[in-house]
């Protein structure tokens, strides 16, 4: 066997070898620090590294400096909080109302859907995360004290349910957001963790939907996407019942992507930013839309199609197009193949 072939071998008997088994290859040998969210069957500490992860080495664990963001005077966030890292492309979106278990009033959704905007915005920021503050709750909904006929009410008297529109904005957003639950996330509060990309959660994590028990429901996403995520049988228990489930009933139904000591959530959610973070902006991207359009009919289509655009704009060909109308030249398409 010609060695190349006998090197690629073994480097697929590493992949496959359970834990702590022997090395395939007798190569050198690196006895890993790679952090358990690198590697999940790394726990043996002794295994040989790919040759990504010898070029790469692991994300730092370091919790970041959160730095707050200044608004406008006059324009100061009440309700949440908007930061970024000092170090890393990471900015967090915090409710910011335990007293009321992070429930949510139209001051605090209009403030999120400016922070949300100001994290699209910002080319240096790659990854969200949205968390409540506090270990209480990651959010409980919207606030029922000032629930009124027609939605939640604020300064001006109208009645809302502007939430949904933080959904989409969520779901639409160009980059990753990573919910970071620790305590409840029930009623709005656990719509907003599904919308996320992904869902991180502490030991001490509550989920499930309350609103038949305060008459309301979300029959959008609340309904449509639970069903996706754990299946309809338990869509119609989570929902019929409004039961409380912890965050290990979760993991297993398929709701969040990993549970951790409620002291290690924001170190894990950070790696998990950072690992996301290393990755092609543009791949993750076209992933998240890809996933958003198969699932989203004509306006996931559009993400999708908006992408692609972005791209050929880039293009030699689509530049072409522009620069001859602005010279008032036919456009030169001929030296652009029509590929197979
Ligand atoms: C979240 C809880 C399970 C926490 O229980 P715990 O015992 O830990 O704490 P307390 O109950 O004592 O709460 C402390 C303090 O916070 C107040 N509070 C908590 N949640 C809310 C809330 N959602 N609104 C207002 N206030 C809240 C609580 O009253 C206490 O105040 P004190 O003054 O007494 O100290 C538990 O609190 C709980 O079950 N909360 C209610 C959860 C709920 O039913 N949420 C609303 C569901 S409906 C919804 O969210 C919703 C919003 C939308 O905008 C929609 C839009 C479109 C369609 C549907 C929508 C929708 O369904």
């Amino acid at each position: 066997m010609a060695d190349r072939q006998r090197h690629r071998l073994a480097i697929i008997a590493r992949h496959l070898a359970p834990e702590g088994a022997a090395d395939a290859d007798p190569g050198t040998t690196f006895h890993a620090a790679l952090s358990p969210s690198q590697c999940s069957n790394a726990a043996s500490g002794a295994r040989k590294l790919s040759s990504y992860e010898r070029v790469h080495g692991s994300v730092s664990r370091d919790l970041p400096t959160w730095v707050p963001v200044p608004q406008p005077a006059g324009q100061e966030f009440q309700d949440i909080l908007y930061e970024k890292s000092a170090t890393d492309g990471i900015a967090k979106i915090t409710i910011n109302r335990p007293e009321r278990r992070n429930a949510f009033r139209p001051l605090t959704v209009s403030e999120l859907r400016r922070a949300f905007d100001l994290a699209r915005d910002d080319t240096q920021v790659g990854v969200i995360i949205f968390t409540g503050k506090g270990t209480e709750a990651f959010c409980s909904g919207g606030d029922q004290a000032v629930r009124g006929k027609h939605g939640y009410v604020g300064d001006d008297n109208i009645g809302r349910l502007n939430i949904l529109d933080v959904q989409i904005q969520i779901r639409r957003l160009p980059k990753p957001v990573i919910a970071m639950v620790a305590g409840y996330a029930v009623g709005g509060g656990h719509v907003l963790h599904m919308v996320c990309d992904l869902t991180i959660a502490a030991e001490n994590a509550v989920f499930g939907q309350t609103g038949p028990k305060v008459g309301s429901f979300d029959a959008g996403y609340g309904c449509s996407m639970m069903a996706r995520l754990v299946g309809q049988k338990k869509a119609r228990e989570m929902w019929f019942l409004a039961r409380f489930y912890s965050a290990e009933e979760a993991d297993k139904m398929g709701l969040v992507n990993k549970v951790v000591p409620l002291e290690k959530l924001e170190e894990e959610t950070v790696v998990w930013s950072r690992e996301i973070l290393r990755n092609s902006p543009m791949a993750v991207r076209l992933c998240k839309s890809s996933l958003n359009a198969v699932e989203d009919g004509h306006a996931g289509l559009q993400e999708f199609a908006g992408n692609a655009t972005l791209l050929f704009y880039n293009s030699e060909e689509g530049q072409e197009g522009k620069t001859a109308f602005l010279e008032g030249r036919p456009p030169d398409f001929s030296r652009f193949p029509r590929l197979p």
